[in-house]
């Protein structure tokens, strides 16, 4: 069977790439899709989430038009209390998610889905950060280097973002886009790994 990454995030793509290790003849195809990734009125984070990864997921099965293929999609968000931050749009909207993840904890929640003509599998999770205190100026020296400008909440754990984590109670790869060994649980329930 195929594989397709319906995902445009170079992150995804490497981390998905880890999970080819020691696995013979393992590749993947890449493949962006375009979908409305606003929240339903009421929607709790937890579905909104599950939900766009689901959609990626089915629009590049839908783009692929390949019988045989696998498609896995995926979403992070950033939940603050009950506030769900996804990229932020302009410079003022990254300081106002930094401001309000400073000192404090947040949830990371990133699905996966991986479905095919005939299968669909899903998985959720959450992973808990805590940030240091953040001073202003900080904050807008973090958002002159671009890296918050295209990712969730704002910051990337993995870049200069990550020496303002303190501390991280979950899956750490999740938290950059994609949970390595629940996503290689998937892939193994459909015989991809
Ligand atoms: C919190 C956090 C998020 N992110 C990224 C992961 C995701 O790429 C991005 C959240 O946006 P998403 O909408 O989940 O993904 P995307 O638009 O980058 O890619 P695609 O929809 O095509 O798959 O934020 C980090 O890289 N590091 C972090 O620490």
């Amino acid at each position: 069977m195929k594989l397709v990454l319906a995902s445009a995030s170079p992150r995804r793509r490497e981390l998905l790439a880890q999970l080819g290790l020691g696995v013979a003849g393992f590749s993947f195809d890449v493949l962006a899709t375009d979908i409305d990734e606003s929240a339903r009125e009421g929607e709790l984070a937890a579905d909104f989430v599950t939900r766009l990864a689901l959609q990626k997921a089915q629009a590049g099965l839908a783009l692929v038009a390949d019988n045989s293929a696998a498609v896995l999609g995926s979403d992070t968000i950033v939940v603050v209390g009950e506030r769900v931050l996804g990229k932020p749009q302009t410079a003022q909207d990254a300081f106002t998610m930094l401001r309000s993840l400073s000192g404090a904890t947040h949830r990371v929640m990133t699905a996966v889905a991986l479905v095919s003509a005939t299968q669909m599998l899903q998985t959720l999770v959450t992973t808990d950060v805590t940030f240091t205190e953040m001073t202003d100026a900080q904050i807008h020296a973090y958002i002159a280097t671009g890296e918050p400008m295209d990712k969730a909440g704002a910051y990337g754990i993995q870049g200069l973002g990550g020496s303002f984590v303190s501390r991280i109670d979950g899956s750490y790869s999740a938290v950059v886009g994609l949970p390595l060994v629940e996503t290689r649980s998937l892939l193994q329930q459909m015989q991809l790994v």
